[in-house]
């Protein structure tokens, strides 16, 4: 069940009504009182921002029972998600002040030509005189955002906007979110290119399959810096990671497990390329028409691949017939596919990872009782499994040896960098996957695609730490 956090701005007619009678009626229509300011005080009437975290389904349950009691006015309820995001979530900020003239001559005109003319005679110094070497874009056509589909650039910058406050924040890395008005494929890789300048490294996010997968690799081929399709890798290192822990805690082993993967799109079909690397003998790729099989003919290259591979099943069959026995199934496709009887098909110490967004392939509560290790992309659950673990670390390396590449030795050693931060000791059910305010996540990644980058010669500069 999803909650959220509305705060309710009331006004009392104290010979009415007491704040007893409207706790005790929130509460009895399911909401759950966190905090109480008083906005106005008075003798005969008072206002209050109640602030009450409630379940999404009875909201409207609250605000309709506060509205039956005599002596309370309504004035305003608000979503605290949606204040969170009045005016954006992140701005640029200048990194000195500019107090005078000689500042201002400094940082621009006269001066700054003189930096320019540098950077013109030695491109190279891009990286030292601009933002470039610390500044990456996260850049969408709002094809695939989170499950909600094609909703568009406009609509899609919330979630690039948070991307930037969470490479921010976590990996301390600049990035600019960037929602383009196109979905043809040529059009994105040209623009792209034509802004990259400005950039150290190009962040794509939720753009759909499978343009997805020529824009990165064109983009990858042509750009002289990393290109990273965080939906497909930053996706499968995180899977990976979490599966190699919940493997450990079920006491089952890559090489025997039969997973099932559903959505073969671009998490999909880069969990099911990194899930094979890993050691997976037994892969069931699942999409909209049923299971993907060995020898079968699909009109995507990536599905096509995928059945020419002898790890993959030839058993053919909807996700509900071929989930029966399954050890692992891997959700990134849409919320709600499966339910209880579903899960319980499976084999015993079933692993389950309903990784769809904002609402999982199965509902947590329905599938917590029938599943050994359970995991969501969500924040509100234990076990998040969410490409967040991976790009703010996997960029912060990547920046500071100015990788020319993010390549698969790279992603392998920030899977198992992101599994070690939880030790043998600490390794359960509910906890398979560090948090994301874990600071070892960030410092251990960030070594691991350093480490890794240098050893397979795509590292242009060592950083001071590895000297
Ligand atoms: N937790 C995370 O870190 C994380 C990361 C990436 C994506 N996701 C989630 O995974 C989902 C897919 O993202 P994507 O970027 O791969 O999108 P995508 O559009 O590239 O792929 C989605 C795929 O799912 C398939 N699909 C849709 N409905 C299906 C169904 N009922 N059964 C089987 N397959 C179905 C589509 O045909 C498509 O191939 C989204 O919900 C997204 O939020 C989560
Ligand atoms: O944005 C997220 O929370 C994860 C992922 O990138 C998604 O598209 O769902
Ligand atoms: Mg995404």
């Amino acid at each position: 069940m999803a909650y959220n956090s509305i705060i309710l701005r009331l006004e009392l007619t104290h010979a009415k009504v007491n704040f007893g009678d409207v706790a005790h009626t929130i509460s009895k229509a399911g909401g759950d009182i966190t905090s109480i300011d008083v906005i106005r005080p008075g003798q005969e009437t008072s206002i209050r921002d109640i602030t009450v975290h409630v379940a999404d389904k009875a909201e409207k349950d609250v605000v309709d029972a506060l509205e039956q009691l005599d002596g309370i006015e309504i004035i305003n309820v608000s979503d605290s998600t949606f204040l969170v995001h009045l005016g954006g979530k992140i701005s640029v900020q200048p990194n000195l002040p500019i107090k005078n003239r000689d500042d201002l001559s400094r940082v621009y005109t006269p001066g700054v030509a003189r930096v320019c003319t540098s950077i013109h005679e030695n491109p190279q110094k891009a990286y030292s005189l601009t933002i470039k070497r610390n500044t990456v874009a996260v850049i969408t056509d709002g094809t695939a955002v989170l499950g909600l589909g094609d909703i568009g650039p406009h609509a899609a910058a919330p979630v690039m906007e948070g991307k930037a406050m969470l490479f921010k924040q976590l990996g301390g890395v600049d990035a600019f979110p960037i929602c383009l008005d196109t979905k043809d494929t040529e059009e994105i890789i040209r623009t792209i290119k034509a802004i990259s300048p400005i950039f150290g490294g190009i962040n794509l996010e939720d753009i759909s399959s499978p343009r997805c997968f020529e824009i990165e690799t064109r983009l990858a081929e042509e750009l002289d810096m990393p290109v990273f399709h965080d939906d497909q890798h930053g996706t499968a290192i995180v899977v990976i990671a979490g599966l190699l822990n919940a493997l450990k805690v079920v006491g089952k082993r890559m090489e025997h497990v039969r997973v099932v993967v559903n959505g073969i799109g671009a998490a999909g079909v880069s969990i099911c390329k990194m899930l094979l690397a890993a050691g997976v003998k037994r892969l069931v790729p699942v999409d909209r028409d049923g299971a993907i099989v060995r020898g079968g003919a699909y009109a995507y290259p990536m599905w096509q691949w995928l059945a020419e591979q002898p790890q993959v099943e030839d058993r053919a069959g909807t996700l509900k017939d071929v989930i029966e026995g399954a050890d692992v199934f891997i959700g990134v496709s849409r919320g709600g596919v499966l339910n209880a009887e579903d899960v319980q098909k499976m084999a015993p110490n079933r692993i389950v990872f309903a990784m769809a967004n904002p609402k999982p392939e199965i509902d947590p509560e329905e599938a917590l009782p029938h599943v050994r290790v359970f995991a969501t992309g969500r924040s509100d659950y234990p076990n998040q499994i969410n490409n967040v673990l991976v790009f703010p670390g996997i960029f912060r390396g990547a920046l500071d040896c100015r990788a020319r590449h993010i390549n698969e030795p790279m992603k392998l050693a920030a899977a198992r960098a992101i599994a070690s931060v939880v030790s043998e000791s600490e390794l359960n059910d509910q906890y398979i996957i560090p948090s994301i305010f874990n600071e070892q996540v960030v410092t251990k990644v960030r070594h691991a695609t350093i480490e890794a980058a240098i050893l397979t010669g795509t590292a242009r500069r060592i950083p001071p730490d590895f000297r």
